[in-house]
């Protein structure tokens, strides 16, 4: 079976070699993700990726098996997509710095007009962090192209004191939870790390 990616985010692709995929294509979507629908952050999350997943779909046609995802953060009801510039970035680490917030991931496997939609929630909290920090961190250039402005997997780990969920969801796949739906759709992830060919 032919699986798409349809994400340029390279920790997506990351984490489904992880989760033992091997031979799937990357198609980067080209769709308007604005964030700032009326929406809870989990439908934001699940519609963004299902628009994504169509908008692969509709561009390949063709019966591939399409994932896609979208991540945000949420914190007292807003909604924190990428930072548009550095100090995007130092406003959302300011107001992250000290305090817990969400963060949602919602991703769509679809294929042959068959699509299932899910979304995790993982909570996150930070340490405080003064000025100086916040400035460091900003100039890695690491929160630019991420919700929140920040990445658990890289230099980000030093604000995060403690998470609740899963982790790989903070990255912008939730592992365990897309490996079930992915069973489902007669991939079998565990077959396939284990060298076997239950790829569809
Ligand atoms: C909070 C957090 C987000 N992120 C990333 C995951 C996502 O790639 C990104 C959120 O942007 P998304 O719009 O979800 O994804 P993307 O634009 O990178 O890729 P595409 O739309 O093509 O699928 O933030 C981290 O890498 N680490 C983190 O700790």
């Amino acid at each position: 079976m032919d699986i798409i990616l349809a994400s340029g985010s390279p920790r997506r692709r990351e984490l489904l070699e992880r989760m033992g995929l091997r031979d799937f294509r990357i198609v980067t979507p080209d769709i308007d993700e604005r964030s700032d629908r009326p929406l809870p952050p989990h439908r934001l999350v699940e519609t963004i990726s299902a628009e994504k997943a169509r908008a692969v779909a509709a561009q390949l046609g063709g019966d591939a098996l399409i994932i896609a995802a979208d991540t945000v953060v949420a914190l007292d009801g807003a909604v924190l997509g990428k930072p548009g510039d550095a100090a995007g970035a130092v406003e959302m680490l300011t107001a992250l710095a000290g305090r817990r917030h969400e963060v949602y991931t919602g991703f769509t496997v679809l294929r042959d007009g068959e699509a299932v939609t899910r979304s995790e929630r993982t909570e996150v909290s930070f340490r405080s962090l003064t000025a100086e920090e916040i400035g460091h961190y900003v100039s890695t250039g690491e929160p630019m192209d991420k919700a929140g402005a920040y990445g658990i997997q890289g230099f980000g780990a030093l604000l995060v004191d403690g998470i609740r969920g899963d982790y790989f969801n903070v990255m912008g796949l939730p592992v365990c939870a897309l490996g079930r739906v992915l069973a489902g759709f007669g991939v079998d992830c565990l077959t396939l790390a284990a060298g076997g060919t239950k790829q569809g």
